[in-house]
C-alpha cells in the first residue's frame, strides 16, 4: 500500500535519508525505530513533502505522491500524526477534527471516528490546549483519520505519555487497523510500544535501515542493542 523506492532526502548540503526502500502491505503496522537524530522524522516529512524528496519515488497504492505539496499527498491517501502532536490549542476539539476533513469535502465529522475515541465527544467543545497529552494525541490521531486515508504515519506518539496510556494506545491503532482496514507506519523509541503495536519492526540507523523483521520470533535482544547509546 505504501511503498518507498531509494528514497533520499537532504537539509542543503548534507544527505540525511540515503536510498530507502519500504514496503508496507495494506493493513500492516510497521514500527520504525532508531536513536534520536538517526532520521524518523526526516523520513516522515519527506514520505508528506514536507521536507522534499533528493531522488526516489513513493507512491500510496497506483497513486505517485513524488514531487506533490502536502495537501495533494493528503488527498491521495496518507496522513499523518507530526511528532509534538501540534493541534490546535486555541481551537475547541470538533474543530481541530474538522480541520483533517478539507480534502474530503466533507463538512461533518464521520460518527466512526468519535466511536473509536468516545473522550473527544465529551469533550467536542472545549479548547484542544485544555486537554490532558494523551487526549491530545487522541486528538491528532482523529484528525489525521478525518481525511479517511489508506497510510497513517506517526511520529514518536508515545513522546511526553503516561506508561499506562501508551498500553492503551497501541490498543487503539490495532483496533483502527482492524475497523479501517489502514496501513500504519510508526516511529519510535519505546520498544514494548513497538512490540505491543506493529506487525514488523524496522531500524533506522544514520539513514539507513539496518534491520527488518516481523514482530513474531523478533530478537528482541538484537534490537535493544541498536537503541542503546
Ligand atoms: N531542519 C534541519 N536542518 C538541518 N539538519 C536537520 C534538520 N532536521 C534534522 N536534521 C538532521 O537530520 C538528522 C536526522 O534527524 P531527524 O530529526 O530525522 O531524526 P530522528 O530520528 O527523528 O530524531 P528524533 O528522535 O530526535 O526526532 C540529524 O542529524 C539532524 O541533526
Amino acid at each position: 500500500m505504501l511503498n518507498v523506492k531509494s528514497l533520499t532526502a537532504a537539509y542543503g548540503q548534507s544527505e540525511v535519508l540515503h536510498g530507502l526502500d519500504l514496503n508496507v502491505a495494506p493493513g500492516e503496522i510497521v514500527a520504525i525505530m532508531g536513536r534520536n537524530g538517526m532520521g524518523k522524522t526526516t523520513l516522515m516529512k519527506t514520505l508528506m513533502g514536507i521536507v522534499p524528496e533528493k531522488s526516489g519515488d513513493v507512491a500510496v497504492g497506483d497513486q505517485a505522491l513524488t514531487g506533490l505539496k502536502s495537501h495533494e499527498r493528503v488527498a491521495r491517501g496518507i496522513a499523518y500524526v507530526p511528532q509534538g502532536r501540534m493541534i490546535f490549542s486555541a481551537m475547541t476539539v470538533q474543530e481541530n477534527v474538522e480541520t483533517g476533513l478539507t480534502v474530503t469535502g466533507q463538512s461533518k465529522v464521520p460518527n466512526d471516528i468519535f466511536e473509536l475515541f468516545p473522550v473527544l465527544l465529551e469533550m467536542k467543545d472545549r479548547r484542544g490546549g485544555n486537554l490532558s497529552g494523551g487526549q491530545q494525541q487522541q486528538l491528532a490521531i482523529a484528525r489525521a483519520l478525518a481525511s479517511n486515508p489508506k497510510v497513517l504515519l506517526l511520529d514518536e506518539p508515545t513522546e511526553g505519555i503516561q506508561p499506562s496510556i501508551i498500553r492503551d494506545m497501541a490498543r487503539t491503532l490495532r483496533k483502527i487497523r482492524d475497523e479501517k482496514g489502514l496501513s500504519i507506519v510508526v516511529s519510535e523509541q519505546v520498544l514494548s510500544f513497538a512490540l505491543d503495536v506493529a506487525d514488523r519492526v524496522m531500524v533506522i540507523e544514520n539513514g539507513n535501515f539496518v534491520h527488518d523483521s516481523p514482530r513474531a520470533g523478533i530478537d528482541e535482544a538484537k534490537v535493544s542493542k541498536f537503541l542503546s547509546v
